[in-house]
Formats: structure tokens, C-alpha cells, sequence
């Protein structure tokens, strides 16, 4: 009886407080993204994932908090599009590859040019360095100097490092979306 009555609570309380959201995950080819839109919504990591071709949709629901998640692909023919998916989200997620320095200075490049877009001006920004768990990963404050995140001032900016195939820090990014829902 207590669970039926526990489970009508839960109920009531997702009509009433349901929370939801609206972002997009951008980022050089390779870098995870779709990996991680896989981890968010199933608790699985896959080593043999298939490119992004123009971009997915998936919702994922957390508690109250449903997350539409627009994940886009990341090979040069399909950058040009990223703006249209980033206008009017509630976040903009910008996953990099850590162990990948060669092409950090291109992630820098796609990063500043697309927030220099009018259109995408003051949306929170969440800079994700994927693949921690491999040899010669940056860290934290690498990835800022690397990134040049501290050149960005007109916005949130927030920085994980993140391993979807160990989930190192997966919560934390979860959380820190959950939180930019709006009510
Ligand atoms: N070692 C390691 N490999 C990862 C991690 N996350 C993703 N990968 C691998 O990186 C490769 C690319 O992952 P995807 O998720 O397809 O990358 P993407 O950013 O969606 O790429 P596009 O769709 O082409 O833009 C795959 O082989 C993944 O298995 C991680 O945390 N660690
Ligand atoms: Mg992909």
C-alpha cells in the first residue's frame, strides 16, 4: 500500500514540477558525443560507433527533467548547421577529444567561430575534454588554455573532464544540465 502510495506521490510530483530542456552537443568528429548522448540515456559505452550524418534527436528523462538532446555531426560538411540547432537552446555542450591534441587547435577554432554567432549570444556554455581515460589527456586547466575559454566573457562557461567509456565525471555533467532546465 505504502508503494502504490509512494509511486502515486512520485507521480503527482513529476505532473506538477516537470522540468525540461533543450540543448545541443557540438564538437570536432570523434570526439564522443554521440557516445555520450548513448551513456546519458542507456548507461552503456560502445567502442564502435557509427559517425554522425547531419545530426540526432534523443530525450532523456532524469527525475522531473526531460532533455531533448539535438547531436549533431561534427565532420566539416556538417558544421555549417550547428548554429541553426543552437539557437534557442538552454545549453550549448561542446565535447572535445583531451587526448587529441593535434586537432585541439581546430576544436578552438569551430568553438570561438560558432559563439561569435549573434543568434547564440549569452547561452550557458559547458566545455566537455572527453576521453580522459586515455594516456596524455589535459586536464582541466589545460583544456582552458588550450581552449581559450577564459577569452569568453559574455556567457556561463562551465569545464569537465569526462570519460564516457569510464563515466568519470558523467554526474557531475548530468547535474549541471539538470540544473540549466528551466521550470
Ligand atoms: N577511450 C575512449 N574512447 C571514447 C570515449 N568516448 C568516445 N570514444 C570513442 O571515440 C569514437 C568516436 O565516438 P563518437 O561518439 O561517435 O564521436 P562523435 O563526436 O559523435 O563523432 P561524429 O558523430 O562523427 O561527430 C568511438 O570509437 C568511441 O568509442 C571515451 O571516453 N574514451
Ligand atoms: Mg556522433
Amino acid at each position: 500500500m505504502a508503494s502504490i502510495f509512494n509511486w502515486l506521490l512520485d507521480w503527482l510530483r513529476s505532473l506538477f514540477f516537470k522540468k525540461e530542456m533543450e540543448l545541443s552537443l557540438v564538437g570536432l568528429q570523434n570526439a564522443g558525443k554521440t557516445s555520450l548522448v548513448t551513456v546519458l540515456s542507456t548507461g552503456a559505452f560502445h567502442e564502435d560507433m557509427i559517425p554522425t550524418v547531419g545530426f540526432n534527436m534523443r530525450k532523456v528523462t532524469k527525475g522531473a527533467v526531460t532533455i531533448k538532446l539535438w547531436d549533431l555531426g561534427g565532420q566539416p560538411r556538417f558544421r555549417s548547421m550547428w548554429e541553426r540547432y543552437c539557437r534557442g537552446v538552454q545549453a550549448i555542450v561542446f565535447v572535445a577529444d583531451a587526448a587529441d591534441h593535434d586537432n585541439l587547435d581546430a576544436a578552438r577554432q569551430e568553438l570561438h567561430d560558432l559563439l561569435q554567432k549573434p543568434s547564440l549570444a549569452g547561452i550557458p556554455l559547458l566545455v566537455l575534454g572527453n576521453k580522459s581515460d586515455l594516456p596524455g589527456a589535459l586536464s582541466t586547466n589545460d583544456l582552458i588554455d588550450r581552449l581559450e575559454l577564459k577569452a569568453l566573457r559574455d556567457r556561463e562557461v562551465c569545464v569537465y573532464v569526462i570519460s564516457c567509456k569510464n563515466q568519470h565525471n558523467v554526474n557531475i555533467t548530468l547535474e549541471w544540465l539538470t540544473k540549466h532546465a528551466k521550470s
